[in-house]
């Protein structure tokens, strides 16, 4: 299979570059369709010629999409001046000299042009995203199980399940934040701990930023919420959550292993 690789350093902090990746506005601009706004695990792609791709990644490594023709990885390297990103596109050639020639008059000539336009792309969003507004999230375990709130309000939203959290206020930091939207939406003190998964764009201007925490007393109860539940790792692909935390799935799933 031929293979093309490019890669490019973008000046912003890992989680910032994968979630900027999940943004199916990055590929739109080439004839792709997509299911949604944001890349999850398992969607499906329809490129130019109606090829296919399923995404099999998407994640703070990285994004992964294969077909029966066409692989694209991009990898993410943390380094000490930003986030590598590593694109390789890979393709089944058709045979003989005629396919060869193609191969590389055509199909490199066009998969590196792609790939430059989205590295451009890629770069500008992190630069928007990094003025982004923060909400913050709680992925609170207990015994095995994730906690998860139903949302009340707007009605296109009303049923849906999110995590505790909210937006960070200008004098706050993320943690402070979620430390004061717990008390605020469950009644309960909890301990911050480390990021999960990549910051997922909302909007233009604004990221969802998970972290672990821990209860350290009493029980969550929902005070501006339909209802709390506590899910297994089985439950999570199933629930009907806002379409950012469904992104999310894979990285939370990971907690309750
Ligand atoms: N708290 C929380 N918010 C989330 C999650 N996923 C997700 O897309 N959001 C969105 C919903 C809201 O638009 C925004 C959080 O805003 P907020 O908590 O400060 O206020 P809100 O619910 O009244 O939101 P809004 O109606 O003003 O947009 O983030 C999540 O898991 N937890």
């Amino acid at each position: 299979m031929p293979e093309l690789r490019a890669s490019a350093l973008v000046d912003a902090p890992v989680a910032a570059v994968a979630g900027a990746l999940l943004e199916t506005s990055l590929i739109t601009g080439f004839g792709v369709k997509v299911p949604g706004a944001l890349l999850c695990l398992g969607d499906v792609l329809t490129g130019p010629f109606g090829v296919k791709l399923t995404v099999t990644r998407a994640d703070l490594s990285g994004v992964s999409a294969a077909g029966e023709f066409l692989e694209l990885h991009t990898d993410l390297v943390v380094t000490g001046a930003g986030t590598m990103v590593v694109d390789r596109v890979s393709w089944a050639t058709v045979g003989g000299v005629v396919g060869r020639f193609a191969d590389v008059t055509v199909g490199r000539g066009m998969a590196l042009r792609v790939l430059e336009k989205r590295s451009a792309l890629l770069a500008e969003r992190c630069r928007e995203l990094s003025e982004a507004r923060v909400v913050v999230g709680a992925a609170i375990v207990r015994g095995g199980r994730l906690l998860a709130q139903q949302r009340a309000y707007p009605e296109s939203h009303a049923g849906q399940w999110e995590l505790p959290g909210g937006r960070v206020e200008p004098e706050e930091k993320p943690e402070e934040a979620l430390v004061r939207e717990c008390v605020e939406e469950l009644g309960v003190p909890v301990e911050v701990g480390a990021q999960v998964g990549p910051d997922v764009p909302l909007k233009k201007d604004m990221v969802l930023r998970i972290f672990a925490a821990e209860l350290v007393g009493g029980e969550p109860e929902a005070l501006e919420h339909n209802a709390v539940r506590w899910l297994t790792a089985d439950e999570l692909p199933s629930t009907d959550w806002l379409p950012a935390d469904r992104v999310l799935v894979p990285a939370l799933q990971q907690l309750l292993i």
